[in-house]
């Protein structure tokens, strides 16, 4: 996989590229990534980028031609191109693991009060949400995209990495997880995991997922489709918890 970003501010991506999974991801070409300045493609001598929103009103917005030029140069015959935008559909674990199936990812990180509608209208393919919040640009977006998509691709995650099908634990929240010591602070371990009695581990684990969806995830319920099993659980649990 190629990732393409555009960007005025290629340098906030060093430490991204250079840690980490990602960082061991990119040394081992699991994929290929190239920071591109927006600015480099302005026309004027002044290399402005920005300017006046028609219709008035605060702010500015981004010149459509050194985005369309700097688009132009990296594209190739089927690249996504992502606007990182609060206006886009937001993200999610089954975005991430359809774009790590692309060839090519080209990701346009905006500024300002927008860029010119002409862009996403003609050029760009996908406008995407990282959530209903508001940053000063698209490139921290940009960074979460890149790590959840670049973790699903082959070889990225080593053998000491787990690799969650999901971000949630197929389709529930995680249970707790604990590591040594037994004892930390006066706080100790759940008995039930050093008993080494897998079969009442896996069913603590499957009981402690159940209570954390239906306490702080109920909507992830909704969607999923129980076993007999879990049913049972969760009825007790919410007669547990019944708020
Ligand atoms: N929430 C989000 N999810 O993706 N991106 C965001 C976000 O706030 N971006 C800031 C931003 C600012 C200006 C422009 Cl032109 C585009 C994006």
């Amino acid at each position: 996989m190629r990732i393409d970003i555009l960007t005025l501010f290629p340098e906030m991506f060093n430490s991204v590229f250079s840690e980490s999974i990602i960082g061991r991801a990119l040394k081992n070409n699991i994929f290929t990534v190239n920071c591109i300045n927006i600015r480099d493609f302005s026309e004027d001598k002044h290399k402005r980028v920005d300017d006046y929103p028609y219709g008035g009103g605060p702010g500015m917005v981004l010149k459509p031609e050194p985005v369309f030029k700097a688009i132009q140069n990296v594209r190739k015959e089927n690249s996504r191109i992502i606007f990182l935008t609060p206006k886009g559909k937001v993200y999610n674990q089954k975005i991430a693991k359809e774009l790590s199936k692309e060839e090519h990812l080209v990701l346009l990180c905006g500024h300002y009060e927008g860029i010119d509608n002409r862009i996403i209208e003609n050029y760009v393919t996908d406008e995407i949400s990282i959530g209903d919040y508001v940053l000063t640009g698209g490139e921290i977006s940009a960074m979460v995209l890149i790590d959840s998509v670049v973790r699903l691709l082959p070889g990225a995650l080593g053998k000491k990495e787990s690799y969650m099908e999901e971000s949630h634990y197929n389709g529930l929240l995680e249970y707790p997880q604990y590591t040594r010591p037994r004892e930390f602070n006066g706080h100790k371990v759940p008995d039930v995991l050093l008993s080494g009695n897998h079969k009442e581990i896996e069913k603590w684990r499957i009981y402690q997922s159940l209570k954390y969806t239906y306490l702080r995830r109920p909507d992830l319920l909704e969607k999923k489709e129980l076993t007999k099993e879990e049913e049972e659980i969760l009825s007790k649990i919410k007669l547990n918890f019944s708020n």
